[in-house]
């Protein structure tokens, strides 16, 4: 069994899902009402936070997801109680705080990338933090070095040479001057979970802004930090002695909304999208538009439908936040293979992370993935070195095929193509999938999607 299988099955098993392989019968469209809860990319965070406090936190809206699972792990490993206290309720009690051992915390290793975030809380807590080898989506290389340097900065002393990474700080963390070399979103929650209790103020310069990032932000707040968002990515934040728990509502998942939208595009479907909002989905509603796809936004929610009329191709550029995320080109690039024209998909965070488009390809998709990138006079965002292109031409008749997941995104995607293709496909995997987005199985069955499992 590769290792990817491996990571794959850990994560279904995390949530209770019985077999790692879908059988799909596609070419039927998505119609109906989808849920989403709280966000991966912020629940696990501010399930990190809590380690900040003397006191339980509330989290309220957290998604039944692995990388929770994973964060759970964690936490108990270092003392902190995480208790269900309700649906999607979790209290989390920080008050017995405990050294790990490092085998307990290894046992967790390879399933996320969230346990980097322990760094900060567990140096002010026991003033040591050991962190495993880290997971999370193989779309490039990931590397940390923005992390462990603003830690060093803080005062931290990294030892790399330990099984994992063992950072100590012998004479506490002291505020610091800190300016990215680009706006890192694990970077910056590094930073602000490090200098909320640090001594002294810290100026974090070319900060990531991502919504989820604010809703830290507000997280650390009620918990008693002081933090100022200056414009042009500054980020002042002056240290406090202690912390409280907080009781907070996490903001949805706009990558999931997102996902589903796509969904719906792709096969010509109709969804609503409860628990989306608006605001924090601008830039994903312009190219939506663009592409020709309809949307109403509700109070509770938003519906994403096809409009009936062929597809428009698009021109579109990752970027970070307030720009077109990188989590949502793969489930678009499904509804780009169906519009009428020649659609390019510049991703600029990520050096590899067109790898889940072979898979598209052999389902019949006319996609180049140019390696190197791509020059456009359209670019909004300057070349990066790392960057790649994607060229999608359609519209082409997706047909059944049997395809493993890559990774998370791209994982949505292959289920969206399966869904969209005339004929069956298997897609195996699927518990990568599990790992940020909660109950995928029954929300397909509740859109009406055909499948059975296989062992
Ligand atoms: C759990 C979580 O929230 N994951 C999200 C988070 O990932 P994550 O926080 O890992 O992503 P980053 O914003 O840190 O990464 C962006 C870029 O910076 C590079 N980099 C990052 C850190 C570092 O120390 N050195 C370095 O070179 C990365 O390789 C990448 O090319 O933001 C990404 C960008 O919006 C999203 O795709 C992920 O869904
Ligand atoms: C890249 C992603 O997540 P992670 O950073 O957890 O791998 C993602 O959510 O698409």
């Amino acid at each position: 069994m590769n290792s990817l299988t491996k990571d794959a099955q850990k994560a279904a098993e995390r949530v209770g899902l019985l077999s790692d392989k879908i059988v799909i019968n596609g070419g039927k469209p998505l119609k109906g009402r989808v849920d989403v809860r709280g966000a991966k990319n912020l629940a696990t965070k501010a399930m990190v936070a809590a380690l900040l406090a003397d006191s339980p936190s509330h989290l309220l809206d957290v998604p039944d997801i692995s990388d929770v699972g994973v964060v759970t792990g964690m936490l108990g490993a270092y003392g902190v109680s995480v208790t269900k206290v309700g649906e999607g309720e979790l209290l989390l009690d920080p008050t017995n705080v405990l050294k790990a051992q490092f085998h307990e915390i290894d046992a967790l290793a390879g399933s996320s990338r969230i346990p980097i975030l322990f760094c900060g809380p567990l140096l002010h807590r026991l003033g040591e933090a050991l962190i495993p080898d880290l997971g999370g989506c193989r779309i490039g290389d990931r590397p940390i070095d923005f992390h462990m340097d603003a830690l060093r900065a803080f005062g931290a002393i990294v030892d790399k040479s330990y099984e994992g990474i063992r950072l100590t700080a012998p004479n506490g963390l002291k505020g610091a001057n800190i300016e990215l070399p680009y706006p890192s979103v694990g970077a910056t929650e590094q930073v602000l979970l490090t200098a909320v209790l640090a001594e002294g103020v810290t100026e974090l310069k070319n900060a990531a802004i991502e919504p989820e990032i604010m809703d830290l932000i507000a997280i650390l707040q009620k918990m008693g930090a002081i933090i100022n968002v200056e414009p042009n990515r500054v980020i002042f934040i002056e240290g406090v002695e202690k912390l409280e728990g907080y009781t907070h509502r996490a903001l949805f998942d706009r990558n999931e909304a997102a996902s589903w939208a796509s969904a719906a595009l792709a096969t010509k479907g109709d969804i609503f999208v409860a628990g989306a909002k608006q605001q924090e989905l601008m830039t994903f509603l312009n190219i939506f538009r663009k592409v020709g796809g309809k949307f109403d936004i509700h109070e509770d929610g938003i519906r994403f439908y096809h409009p009936g009329t062929p597809l428009k191709p698009v021109v579109v550029e990752t970027d970070v936040h307030p720009g077109f995320m990188t989590d949502w080109q793969q489930p678009l690039i499904v509804a780009l293979t169906q519009a009428e024209g020649r659609s390019v998909v510049h991703e600029t965070v990520y050096e590899n992370r067109f790898g889940f488009t072979d898979a598209l390809i052999e389902m019949g998709a006319d996609i180049v993935v140019h390696k190197d990138g791509l020059e456009s006079v359209t670019r909004r965002v300057p070349r990066r070195p790392l960057e790649q292109a994607a060229v999608i031409v359609g519209p082409t008749a997706l047909h059944g095929a049997d395809v493993e997941i890559p990774d998370l995104r791209g994982g949505f995607s292959h289920l969206i193509a399966a869904l969209t293709a005339d004929g069956t496909s298997t897609v195996s995997n699927i518990g990568l999938i599990s790992r940020g987005y909660e109950h995928f199985i029954d929300k397909l069955a509740d859109l009406g999607a055909d499948f059975s499992f296989e062992d």
